[in-house]
């Protein structure tokens, strides 16, 4: 065994001090490598790599170096006898590697046996070696042997239970609590810390990489990629010129496992720093936050590759997070996550690498977090303050997503809000039907359905009402369907403050002006609310900006008026042909993009398809979105429709439906079905589902005529 190792241990307490790990025997023996005098402070560890060690009782045979002589270590074997090591089952494939469970004198061990068949291959497992010989830390996968001769090259360290962190998540769909997540965080930093310190970058950190203990403890290990960085702009210059790539493994199997953690100056070729691992761990422990996997909205492994194949190809992925600022979704505080950890998360990934922190930054920041949240459990909770949820009640309980911190009953708000608008007082639709009053219109026998469903989504941010007899006025139908992003927010608003804003205002306008103002003030006193929400610290979240689009169709006697702002469509069934009654309010459409450019907003090709703004809405149209206002209108358009005996039914959907079932289909299908609205929609939605629509999918039918006629039509 050998004596002493000098190590830079930098800790909050201890930054600057050098500091000198000893082994135990060396300690009982009185062996100090100097004089104590020297030294302001011995430690002594008990990391577990030492007592591992111990328990080992391995020789070290001198000379104790590699086959060509530039490895060494004074404390770990390089070379082993035959007799004293097992391999037994292969755990890992890796692009570069077997890792094999294995015995090594008599101890359970992880064997990591490099794919050795280039020149090259070698001498990055000589370079691997030279490195893990200088690394001991608690966070640092334990290196207790090497096997450094021809024809066996191994490493052997210590055997972590729980395998990596990527696959206790989405494999064993593991999910911590919020004090599991920030003690493994703190370890990682404090590993990434140390590695800085000494001047090395890892440059693959990523959950894959992450090897967890039987009791969660967590270790960075996988150093196949990590430089001095004094040696990186050699290194990376001589990976570019070969094969035309940047290095980070990006190309090895399948890209996204590493792609999705790489920085964006990574992305464009530079050369790595530390802050280029600092965004690598922010973007890792976000996902051990929400447990989904990034660019996706999916936390199993076995769903993965088809859904990330489809959502972005390599390059989509690398210009949208180089250029046009895409992340992934940040974890949300409405799961407990404390504000403070969300906005470390997103200095971390900051675009510019400057503006990220440093790990000696990080550290005593998350160190602050789990003393307040220590300091928070001795005070009793259960008095003021309800206990902080664990991130999986929250995540089981869909509804919950996304009402936020003190929970706010976006709901109750939109119906205070609006009955305070009209007073309470419904004065009629006197006007309306007045204008209308031509006793031989025909006559419309109405019945109406809607099936709404999450799909696979994990909550249902679609809303709808269905209001009959308005006003319990025999000729006035009302139908409306809110589509909600970035959270159900808007939309939970909306459906209870739209109808009473149209409510209020039929007895002053037009029904086309009433449903421009009940849309504009809708999104006026959604936004409004936000605000004061934002004032009084009930909404905390920075930059959250929930939205909605929304499509409402009123009925006064003969005459349809459909009002549109967003994706959500509404078709008109006449003559058993499907005629459209809205437009899509999307990025993709030029009319659209030249009136958002034109308003002051931006419109960028991100990722798949045109999109607005930082944000990278699709729509263009919609209730909220406070930060892409005003060019995000909330101003719908109108279509005004003249019913007759020829129209047949109706439909409105969110674009759930709509992405996976065309206008033709959608009648089509109706008409294969039971003339009955709520199993047509119903029907409609089972049929999205099963095309692989990836939304919430809700649908309204409403028939125009009495059901034998509909049924007689076709
Ligand atoms: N000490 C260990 N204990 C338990 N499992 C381990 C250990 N070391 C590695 N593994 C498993 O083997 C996997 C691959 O290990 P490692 O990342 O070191 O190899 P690699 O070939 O460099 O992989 P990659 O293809 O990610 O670069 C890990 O993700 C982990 O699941
Ligand atoms: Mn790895
Ligand atoms: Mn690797």
């Amino acid at each position: 065994m050998g004596e002493a190792l000098p190590v830079d241990y930098h800790t909050k307490h201890q930054a600057n001090t050098k500091i000198w790990e000893i082994s135990k025997e060396a300690a009982v023996a009185g062996k100090f490598p100097i004089s104590k005098s020297h030294y302001s402070l011995i430690f002594i560890a008990d990391a577990h790599w030492k007592i591992g060690q111990e328990k080992m009782g391995l020789d070290i045979v001198e000379p104790n170096t590699c086959v060509r002589g530039c490895c060494s270590s004074n404390s770990i074997p390089l070379h082993l006898p035959p007799s004293s090591f097992t391999l037994l089952s292969a755990i890992a494939k890796g692009a570069e590697s077997v890792v094999y469970e294995a015995i090594l004198d008599g101890k359970k061990v992880a064997a990591k046996k490099p794919i050795l068949s280039t020149s090259e291959e070698l001498d990055k497992f000589h370079k691997e070696l030279q490195l893990l010989c200088q690394l001991h830390h608690p966070g640092i996968a334990t290196l207790l042997a090497a096997h450094a001769k021809p024809p066996n090259y191994l490493f052997f360290f210590e055997f972590y239970e729980k395998t990596n962190l990527a696959h206790q998540l989405h494999v064993e769909e593991w999910i911590p609590d919020l004090d599991q997540a920030l003690s493994i965080m703190l370890q990682l930093a404090k590993a990434l810390q140390y590695l800085h310190n000494k001047g090395i970058i890892h440059r693959d950190v990523k959950p894959a990489n992450v090897l967890l203990d039987r009791d969660f403890s967590a270790c960075l290990a996988d150093f196949g990629l990590a430089e001095y960085k004094k040696d990186l702009r050699r290194v990376s210059t001589v990976n570019w010129r070969s094969s035309g790539k940047p290095t980070g493994g990006f190309h090895k199997k399948n890209m996204v496992g590493t792609l999705i953690y790489m920085a964006p100056e990574i992305l464009t070729k530079e050369i790595h720093t530390e802050k280029s691992d600092v965004y690598s761990f922010g973007v890792s422990i976000n996902e051990l936050l929400t447990g989904v996997i990034p660019y996706t909205d999916i936390r199993a492994e076995a769903q993965a590759h088809t859904v990330l194949e489809m959502n972005y190809t390599e390059q989509q992925l690398t210009s949208a997070v180089s250029s046009g600022g895409l992340r992934p979704v940040l974890a949300g505080i409405e799961s407990g996550v404390p504000a403070s950890m969300l906005s470390l998360i997103q200095k971390c990934w900051d675009a510019n690498p400057q503006n990220r922190p440093s790990f000696n930054d990080i550290v005593l920041e998350l160190d602050d977090m789990l003393q307040q949240r220590k300091k928070m459990e001795k005070e009793d909770l259960s008095l003021h303050q309800p206990p902080i949820s664990h991130v999986h009640q929250v995540m089981d309980d869909v509804n919950n997503l996304h009402t936020y911190q003190e929970k706010i009953n976006w709901s109750t708000q939109g119906e205070c809000v609006s009955k305070g608008a009209s007073f309470g007082v419904h004065s009629g639709f006197r006007m309306w039907l007045d204008g209308f009053d031509d006793p031989l219109a025909y006559h419309l026998v109405l019945s109406w359905g809607s099936f709404a469903t999450c799909g696979r989504r994990e909550s249902m941010e679609d809303m709808h009402f269905l209001m009959p007899f308005l006003c319990n006025e025999k000729d006035v139908h009302a139908f409306g369907i809110f589509d909600g992003h970035r959270g159900a927010a808007a939309a939970e608003f909306s459906v209870q403050a739209l109808p009473e804003f149209l409510k209020a205002l039929g007895s002053m306008c037009s029904p086309a002006d009433a449903l421009v103002e009940a849309f504009v003030r809708t999104d006026v006193a959604f936004r409004d609310e936000l605000d004061s929400h934002r004032k009084s610290r009930r909404v905390i979240q920075k930059d959250w900006h929930p939205g909605c689009t929304a499509a409402v169709a009123l009925i006064v006697k003969n005459k349809l008026f459909v009002a549109n702002a967003g994706d959500c469509r509404t078709i008109l069934c006449r003559r058993g042909c499907p005629v459209a009654l809205s437009r899509d309010h999307v990025a993709s459409c030029p009319e659209e993009r030249n009136r958002v450019v034109s308003a002051g907003g931006e419109v960028k090709w991100q990722v798949d398809t045109w999109r607005v703004g930082r944000a990278a809405l699709q729509v263009t149209r919609s209730i909220g979105d406070d930060d892409l206002k005003p060019a995000v209108t909330a101003e719908p358009e109108i279509t005004e429709t003249v019913l007759s005996v020829e129209d047949e039914f109706l439909v409105m959907a969110s674009d759930g439906l709509w992405d996976v079932v065309s206008d033709m289909e959608v009648t089509n299908i109706i008409r294969d079905t039971v003339k009955e609205p709520a199993m047509c929609s119903k029907r409609l939605a089972t049929e999205a589902a099963e095309r692989g629509s990836k939304d919430n999918i809700t649908v309204i039918v409403v028939f125009l005529c009495p059901v034998s006629t509909a049924e007689r039509v076709y």
